[in-house]
């Protein structure tokens, strides 16, 4: 049944950051189609190496909470800090819907929680909403809650932990599609993340093409390699 819009907890995640920044064009044709290889995001990590880019992180660090799933596209990141207020006085700081608002379909949320994994910044209610806006992927230096419902939701959702403890009150959304730091990695808004049951990548629009034709070459390579057995 979809939740309630009626009551306080329709607000959650609706407040508005102080800086909101501007998403870079990113020519997603060129990605068409790479959701099928194999392999995917450690190709994609490879290829970052090789182009001199720190930009992967290890699913050791933001494990799948869905398994089996990959995503590919373009990230809308949003960030959090600690709240300056004790949690009694601190408004629900959560900003997701808001995020979600000035997502395109397709696009995936890249966001910045508590970086250790104690304090959720997403469950079920962001879950609905997410799969409402054609959310295709979320990404957590933080925690998420309500796991039996994103997972009833089939959001594919990475995430350095899960909690049931929320940081409504405990942190505060203070930017969207600005610079973020995801498991020690900078992430930029439009970035092309690209996720399975490996790792999260994140590749810079401005070498995309270049990535695209690597990744061709090395997926054909690869596939003779395994021919050639
Ligand atoms: O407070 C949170 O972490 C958010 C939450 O539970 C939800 O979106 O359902
Ligand atoms: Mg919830």
């Amino acid at each position: 049944m979809a939740p309630s819009e009626g009551g306080s907890r329709a607000k959650i995640g609706t407040r508005e950051p102080r800086e909101v920044g501007v998403m870079p064009e990113v020519d997603l044709a060129i990605v068409d189609g790479w959701q099928r290889i194999p392999g995917l995001s450690s190709s994609i990590s490879d290829i970052l190496d090789e182009l001199g880019y720190a930009t992967a992180v290890a699913a050791t660090h933001l494990p799948g909470r869905l398994p089996g799933r990959c995503v590919v596209g373009r990230a809308v990141t949003v960030r959090y800090l600690p709240e300056r207020r004790s949690r009694e006085h601190a408004e629900d700081g959560l900003i997701h819907k808001s995020a979600m608002a000035i997502a395109a379909r397709g696009d995936v949320l890249v966001v910045e929680g508590d970086g250790v994994g104690l304090w959720s910044v997403f469950g079920g209610l962001a879950a609905h909403r997410a799969v409402e806006c054609g959310i295709a992927g979320v990404i957590v230096d933080g925690a998420v809650r309500d796991l039996d419902q994103i997972s009833a939701l089939q959001l594919p959702v990475w995430s350095r932990g899960v909690t049931s403890v929320t940081g409504r009150g405990r942190l505060e959304g203070v930017g969207i599609n600005v610079p973020v730091r995801v498991a020690g990695v900078q992430v930029r808004p439009g970035d092309v993340v690209v996720a399975d049951d490996s790792g999260v990548c994140f590749v810079p629009p401005e070498v995309l093409a270049e990535v695209g034709r690597r990744l061709r070459d090395l997926t054909d390579e690869e596939a003779k390699i395994l021919q050639s057995r």
